[in-house]
């Protein structure tokens, strides 16, 4: 498993219009980072730059500081997104949506199907396996794409705004399923609204208009996360340029 670094990232979609500007951040093998911000602050964005779907402008993003390229560099390095639009094929069952994934991905065919089962019973989709997805609802399809991110395994789950549409019991499920992500070793990068779900993450990274402003570490009572809260303070204070180790 491996640490995510961005250094000093500027991402635009147009150029001279940057959408992040200096963000700096690193979350290690195990972690849950938070992105926090108001609609338009960036944090799709920063997911997007992370997974490989924008180019920095300025800046970098490594993986135990090897730098990470396009989309399909980060994918074969086991960077997995889970959009905000849930990126899936309505016209494919749930079940098959994330089979076929997993045989993209150079699943065998038994195990895509035994990690398919596994994954949707854990979102509490087992009876929607052969549904379409044009035919669920908006949570169970939300829950159908974070099955999928889920069976990937990657070394680094990408996950924006995934409990948007849900119920509490539901958000919750996913929650506790992004943590044992993060404990088999896994980055959890998570976009949210929610300050109840990011409460939970272990650091924050909060946008305002694409600049990272406020960092929260690991948590005061945890003695490892206070030295990394000074740290993290002894380096954004002078740079104005947060760093949250997670
Ligand atoms: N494909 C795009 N082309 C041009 N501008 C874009 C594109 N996607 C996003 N933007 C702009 O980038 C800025 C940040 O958008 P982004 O989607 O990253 O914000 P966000 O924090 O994820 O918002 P939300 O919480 O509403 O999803 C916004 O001003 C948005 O208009």
């Amino acid at each position: 498993m491996r640490t995510v670094s961005v250094n000093r990232l500027t991402a635009a979609y147009d150029v001279g219009r940057p959408v992040l500007q200096d963000v700096t951040v690193t979350v290690e093998p195990g972690h849950m980072l938070a992105v926090s911000g108001r609609s338009g602050a960036g944090k799709s964005t920063l997911l997007s730059t992370i997974a490989g779907l924008l180019r920095p402008a300025e800046g970098t993003i490594s993986l135990d500081g090897e730098p990470l390229g396009d989309r399909d560099h980060a994918v074969s390095q086991g960077v997995v997104l889970v959009p905000q639009d849930n990126g899936l094929a309505t016209f494919l069952t749930a079940g098959e949506n994330v089979e076929v994934a997993l045989l993209a991905n150079g699943r065998g065919a038994a195990e895509a199907r035994r990690l398919t089962v596994e994954c949707l019973t854990a979102l509490g989709l087992a009876g929607q396996r052969d549904q379409l997805v044009e035919e669920l609802s908006g949570g169970q399809q939300q829950r159908t794409a974070i099955a999928r991110g889920l069976a990937l395994r990657g070394d680094v789950l990408l996950a924006d705004e995934v409990t948007s549409e849900l119920d509490a019991v539901s958000r919750q499920t996913v929650m506790d399923l992004l943590r044992k992500e993060a404990d088999r070793g896994a980055v959890v990068v998570f976009a949210t609204h929610d300050p109840d779900a990011a409460a939970v993450c272990d650091a924050e990274l909060h946008l305002v208009d694409g600049r990272a402003e406020i960092v929260r570490s690991e948590p005061a009572a945890d003695a490892q996360g206070a030295q990394a809260a000074q740290a993290a303070q002894a380096v954004t204070q002078p740079t104005a340029s947060p760093t949250a180790r997670a």
